[in-house]
C-alpha cells in the first residue's frame, strides 16, 4: 500500500550535531518509509532557488548562508497523511515552541537553525521532492 508523500532535509547544524541517525530513527519509527535519501551539500544557487518564496524575508541571506556551510540529508517520506503527519512529529518551526519529544525539540537549536525541513503542503513536497530527486532516485 503507498501512502502520500512529503519531503524533508536534515539540516547542516543537525548534521554537524551528529544527529542523522537518531532522526531517521524517529522518522521510521513514526511510520515514514523513505521512498528517495541521499547526503548532499547546496549551492549557494540550489538554496536561494529552493528558498525563493522567502526571498523578501529580513532572514534570507542568513538561511541562505546556514543551509549552503555544510552537508544535509534530502529525503522524500512515504505515509498515510504525510505532511500533517510529519509536522507534527518535527514540531513548530521555533524549537522554543515546539511540543516535547518533536524532533525540533530535541535536536534544534534556534529559528533559524531548527535541525529538519518539513513541507508544508502535497503540492510543495512534489516541488521540493522533484528540486533534490530525479525518476530514478525515487523508490
Ligand atoms: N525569523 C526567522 N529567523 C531566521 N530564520 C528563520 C526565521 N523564520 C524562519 N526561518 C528559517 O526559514 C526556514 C524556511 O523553511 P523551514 O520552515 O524549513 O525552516 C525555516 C527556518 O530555518
Amino acid at each position: 500500500m503507498t501512502g502520500n508523500r512529503t519531503f524533508t532535509m536534515i539540516k547542516p547544524d543537525a548534521v554537524e550535531n551528529g544527529h542523522i541517525g537518531a532522526i531517521l530513527e524517529k522518522i521510521t519509527a513514526a511510520g515514514f518509509r523513505i521512498v528517495a535519501m541521499k547526503y548532499t551539500q547546496l549551492s549557494k544557487r540550489d538554496a536561494e532557488e529552493f528558498y525563493a518564496i522567502h526571498k523578501e524575508r529580513p532572514f534570507f541571506g542568513e538561511l541562505v548562508e546556514f543551509m549552503t556551510r555544510g552537508p544535509i540529508v534530502p529525503a522524500i517520506l512515504e505515509k498515510d497523511n504525510a505532511v500533517d503527519d510529519f509536522r507534527a512529529l518535527i514540531g513548530a518551526t521555533n524549537p522554543a515552541e515546539a511540543a516535547e519529544g518533536t524532533i525540533r525539540k530535541l535536536f534544534a537549536t534556534s529559528i533559524g537553525e531548527n535541525a529538519v525541513h518539513g513541507s508544508d503542503s502535497d503540492e510543495n513536497a512534489a516541488i521540493e521532492g522533484a528540486f533534490h530527486f530525479s525518476g530514478r532516485e525515487v523508490f
